[in-house]
């Protein structure tokens, strides 16, 4: 499976050209990404980088690619970031790794978004991975009320879970938010969900990014298959 997120991220460094501003995901399979084009960088190749999480800021300084802000910097050519589920419209789940608040500021702040990936995590329908949604701690209660009420008025349902890191103590974000996480089973319309879940206070954002990707590139056995949205 690594080797095939590896694949994934060369493909998609063909697309980076000589002087671009890029958003630099998170995750197994951004992380080959952001070590291949550091290849690239101490081959010559001028580039620099917002990083979507602390992580990929660690691993980029120590790849050396020089990195920006989006305060210093207006528009970001391209994105490349994974994702844990896609659809045929290139809808995404994404926040797997608790990095999606940085990830959706990073992708909608980019002129396209590359999503890579191994080709299981393509699907018919959205809503198999749990639905990762980045809450204020204050009022947690009511804020899953109201996500609760959100599912019922796009029809769908599924227990909801608070995110525990692997210490046991709950999972805090880079924002210093935390993640429930909403097993959907089927998400027959996300972006009626996306804008539902927009509306609710103490939800900061969620992990549904309608129409953001522009291309989905996916290893897979059978080879590489390049996806582009509609
Ligand atoms: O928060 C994490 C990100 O959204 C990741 O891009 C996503 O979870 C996919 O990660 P991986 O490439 O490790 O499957």
């Amino acid at each position: 499976m690594d080797g095939l997120k590896r694949q994934a991220a060369a493909q998609a460094l063909e697309h980076v050209q000589d002087g671009m501003k890029l958003g630099l995901g998170t995750g197994s399979t951004a992380k080959h990404f952001v070590d291949l084009l550091g290849q690239r960088v101490a081959g010559g190749l001028r580039v620099v980088g917002v990083p979507t999480s602390e992580a990929t800021r660690a691993q980029a300084e120590a790849c050396k690619i020089p990195l920006t802000t989006l305060d210093e910097v207006d528009r970001l050519d391209l994105t490349v970031d994974g994702a844990d589920e896609l659809d045929s419209a290139l809808n995404l789940i994404k926040g797997g790794g608790g990095a999606l608040l940085r990830e959706k500021i990073v992708a909608a702040a980019s002129d396209r978004m590359i999503v890579i990936a191994d080709d299981t995590k393509w699907v018919d329908v959205l809503g198999r991975f749990p639905l990762p949604v980045e809450v204020i701690p204050f009022g947690l209660a009511a804020t899953q009320r109201a996500m609760a009420d959100a599912f019922a008025q796009s029809g769908v349902s599924g227990q909801m879970g608070l995110r525990k890191g692997k210490d046991g103590h709950v999972f805090v974000t880079d924002g210093g938010h935390w993640i429930v996480d909403a097993h959907l089973g089927r998400i027959a319309d996300a972006p009626r969900l996306a804008g539902l879940l927009s509306l609710i206070p103490g939800v900061v954002e969620h992990g549904l990014f309608i129409g953001l990707a522009s291309i989905a590139v996916l290893a897979g056995a059978q080879g590489i298959r390049v996806v582009e949205r509609r």
